[in-house]
């Protein structure tokens, strides 16, 4: 039974306009077996898993389910053959409970509405990962939501779980947990498809590995028998960077702070927002300060603060140069120099609905040299419009059909690359981005590096917010956490072991307790500790 297949696609093609996002593809799962599904952005991955999960009708190919031709209209149908999907963004109601969320989603395959708070339970702590039922979603931490939509799929009786970048948004320990889990999914004869652009974690977590590149299968592999780099190699070809050397800045000394944030404090809005306490920061032009933590501790409101999308017009807490920027609004702030990518690239990064072109205006008609030109007397010069798109996508490696296709159209990656573009060309002074490589291939990862790293280069001040640590060590001259609405003492990137972090991230805010000796032990590694720690111009200690 272990080497038969669970799931075999074969033969699935889907074209949409000026796209073959895939072709003829062929996929096969064995029963017990954590398989990887890997591909640069664009290659055809999520198109794939709809089709598997009944949100897309392929063109052409089918479906065999332990054996036998299945008919995959609707997700229902996905679920009544024992496919669970947890997607990239959860879909949960934070008002309602953990249980009124599951009943919901599951509708009549819930069973029971008497027994569905035990069956949760029971459920939840089989697999170790514990949960109250009667808890609301808005008291959920990121990792405790992402084990909601798992247990919704284990309530029922799943044979194949589908994972879309799982672990982008958990925090190390969270992400050792959720392989735990899935190990003893794996051992019980459950078959695991997990996608993810972060190869060493396939590398140690999957048996198997399909490839794709546009749109078709390009290899497989067993990702324990290769390296990380190997595996990029086969995704992205020979001829993409897939490293970049650290190259952290060098600041002579006197240098002004770009951005200055004294003493800020904000009062919740909304019923879930998070208050933002005494909040001390500064960035200075050609540096890159990171700030990691858990989702859902302050990045969102200390982002609106920052970028105007909350302005307020009591407060003199925030400086761009010499200026007071507190009660001015987005455009004024650009107009100082800020270019802003938002964590969230549909809706708030770029409109679905509008083009390309529509989209590089939005944010770029006003702006300096990029700007200049792209309308005059109020009509708008489409050519220079289009040939701003153009630049953007060329530059960076943006798979789209051509200017005019819709940003919805694009994939994950492909338009986190564009609005990621469209932020840098407009050579700002100061570049704010939430989680700037969520999502983004290994290659177009190194490349949009090395774009905010010659931005620095030129005097930009760079603050980048992410819960994606490795990022934040790669590219990151300054480092400290939020947690709760406060900030964490920032330190020297190089300064910073990874356990310190992590206390930071978890509220523990003292700077290294370290004997000139001292050293901390992570990952099999002995990591040493700095002696003399310095902390940032007004940082909140
Ligand atoms: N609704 C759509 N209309 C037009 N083109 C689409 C649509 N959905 C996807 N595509 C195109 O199909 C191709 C494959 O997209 P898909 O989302 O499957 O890639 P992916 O491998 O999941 O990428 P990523 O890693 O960036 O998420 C892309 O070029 C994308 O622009």
């Amino acid at each position: 039974m272990k080497n038969e297949n669970r799931l075999l696609m074969q033969g699935i093609s889907k074209q949409y306009p000026g796209c073959k996002a895939n072709d003829d593809i062929e996929l096969q799962i064995k029963h017990g077996e954590i398989h990887a599904l890997l591909g640069e952005n664009g290659a055809g991955k999520s198109t794939l898993m709809k089709i598997l999960y009944g949100v897309v009708k392929p063109d052409q190919g089918e479906i065999l389910w332990n054996g036998r031709v299945a008919s995959i209209n609707e997700p229902a149908d996905a679920r009544a053959l024992g496919i669970g999907m947890v997607f990239q963004h959860f879909s949960l109601f934070e008002s309602l409970t953990i249980a009124e969320n599951i009943a919901l989603a599951l509708g009549e395959q819930a069973g029971q509405p008497a027994t569905l708070a035990s069956r949760i339970k029971a459920t939840s702590e089989q697999y170790g990962m514990p949960l109250d039922p009667e808890r609301r979603i808005s008291t959920l931490s990121t990792g405790e939501r992402q084990r909601v939509e798992i247990v919704r799929c284990l309530l029922l009786d799943i044979q194949l779980l589908i994972l879309d970048e799982p672990t982008s948004v958990l925090t190390p320990q969270e992400v050792q947990a959720l392989f735990k889990t899935l190990r003893q999914l794996k051992q019980q004869g459950c078959s695991v498809l997990f996608i993810s652009h972060k190869l060493h974690e396939v590398a140690e977590l999957c048996d198997s590995a399909t490839i794709l590149r546009a749109g078709k299968v390009s290899g497989h592999c067993s990702p324990k028998q290769e390296t990380p780099e190997a595996m990029a190699r086969m995704m992205v070809g020979d001829d993409t960077p897939i490293s970049n050397d650290k190259q952290r800045a060098q600041l002579s000394d006197g240098i002004d702070d770009f951005v200055s944030v004294s003493e800020l404090s904000t009062t919740p809005e909304g019923l879930f927002d998070i208050a933002l306490q005494n909040i001390n920061l500064s960035v200075k032009p050609g540096e890159i300060v990171g700030i990691a933590g858990v989702a859902g501790n302050g990045q969102e409101e200390l982002l609106k603060a920052l970028s105007g999308e909350q302005t307020n017009a009591k407060s003199s807490a925030i400086r761009f140069g010499n200026q007071v920027v507190d009660a001015m609004s987005p455009l004024k702030r650009r107009r100082l120099g800020l270019a802003f990518v938002p964590e969230d690239r549909l809706g708030r990064g770029a409109v679905p609905e509008m083009d390309l072109c529509q989209n590089a205006l939005l944010t770029s008609f006003d702006h300096g040299l990029v700007g200049k030109g792209l309308f005059d007397k109020g009509i708008l010069k489409q050519n220079k419009i289009k040939a701003l798109a153009n630049k953007i996508i060329d530059k960076y490696k943006v798979k789209a059909a051509g200017n005019h296709s819709q940003a919805v159209s694009l994939s994950g990656g492909n338009l986190q690359k564009f609005i990621i573009g469209r932020e840098i060309e407009q050579a700002p002074k100061f570049l704010l981005m939430s989680h700037p490589t969520w999502g983004v291939d290994i290659g177009a990862q190194v490349a949009i590096h090395q774009a905010i790293i010659k931005l620095r280069d030129q005097g930009c001040a760079v603050l980048v917010i992410s819960e994606d640590l490795d990022e934040l060590y790669k590219i990151c001259d300054r480092l400290g956490a939020i947690c709760d609405g406060k900030l964490s003492p920032f330190l020297p990137t190089d300064e910073v072991p990874l356990p310190l972090l992590g206390r930071w991230m978890a509220g523990d805010f003292g700077l290294p307790r370290a004997a000139p000796s001292a050293a901390h032990v992570s990952d099999g590694k002995v990591v040493p500790l700095p002696t003399k720690p310095q902390t940032s111009s007004g940082a909140s200690l």
